[in-house]
């Protein structure tokens, strides 16, 4: 089956982006791992899909696969270049557009300077929609809020990773680190990815504190590894902070693939929607032929 599709980024965090307006392609979970592959596909970090809206209050469906196929709740950077994309094709005229994820629905706003700002609805601390099982691991109270001692099981013995847990529609959990470069992704990222306290696997964040008002992060992503930047990730790690105590209610946040903003009033009211403005751009376009792949 021969496909269109555009190749897309926010930050560095790289998409397919499919429109699935006029018609739906089927694709198999082995199909979509084959258009993430940087191989023999065209190479992404996850799949955008844009489809008609299920109801008339919304304008559009947005569908996130990551580069291992598996379907998922929300993708930040991705809802950016979403807008951007429906703008550039022409599928809408409304600067700013509502859209279904998985997740919920979110809002989002091209603006005039070409960066976009997405509301991503209001973070979830509900361990049980995160989802999160503490069952054994006993809270630490951390500036006002709370961490949870994850042991991982390193070759050269158990470590303890105290982790802060929010979830933005997708699972996220957060570890403060003194230097995102020296940090331990590659080694802790995949054990806290699949901890069983998380029985939907986890994307686990690495967050420096610069000041109250800086960060430096970097995400090992649920279904995709290390990417260079994760939208909800910086949402979360952001809304972690500021529930910890350590930020103030607006952070920029430098990712190794760029800058993101986030806002979020948390300190006052904890359903406030967390803001994020940041870079969406498209690279090319191309066909792909895909193969018939169960
Ligand atoms: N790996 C994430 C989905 C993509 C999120 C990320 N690319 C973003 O910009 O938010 C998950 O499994 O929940």
């Amino acid at each position: 089956m021969r496909i269109p599709f555009t190749k897309m980024q926010g930050a560095g965090n790289d998409f397919v982006v499919l429109d699935e307006t006029r018609g739906r392609f089927g694709l198999s979970t082995a199909q979509y791992r084959f258009l993430a592959d940087r191989h023999f596909g065209v190479g992404a970090d996850q799949i955008l899909t844009v489809r008609p809206a299920p109801t008339p209050e919304l304008d559009f469906e947005y569908l996130i696969h990551n580069a291992d196929g598996g379907e998922v709740e929300n993708c930040g950077n991705g809802a950016r270049c979403f807008v951007r994309y429906v703008h550039e094709r022409g599928l809408t005229h409304k600067p700013t557009v509502r859209v279904k994820v998985h997740g919920g629905a979110i809002e989002l706003r091209l603006n005039a300077d070409g960066r976009v700002t997405v509301d991503m609805g209001a973070p979830v601390f509900d361990l049980e929609r995160l989802p999160f099982d503490p069952t054994g691991l006993q809270p630490q109270v951390s500036g006002g809020w709370q961490t949870w001692p994850l042991a991982l099981d390193l070759p050269a013995g158990v470590v303890t990773a105290p982790v802060a847990v929010v979830s933005m529609g997708n699972p996220h959990a957060v570890l403060l680190v003194d230097d995102v470069e020296t940090a331990p992704v590659a080694e802790w990222g995949p054990l806290i990815e699949r901890h069983p306290a998380f029985p939907k696997r986890v994307n686990a964040g690495f967050l420096q504190i610069v000041d109250r008002t800086q960060v430096k992060l970097r995400v090992y992503e649920r279904g995709a590894g290390e990417t260079l930047a994760c939208g909800t990730g910086a949402c979360a790690a952001v809304v972690a902070g500021i529930r910890l105590g350590l930020l103030d209610e607006q952070v920029d946040v430098q990712a190794r693939g760029g800058r993101l903003t986030i806002a979020w009033a948390g300190g006052r009211d904890l359903a406030a929607p967390v803001l994020m403005t940041g870079p969406a751009v498209t690279v090319f376009q191309g066909e792909i032929e895909v193969p018939e792949l169960a």
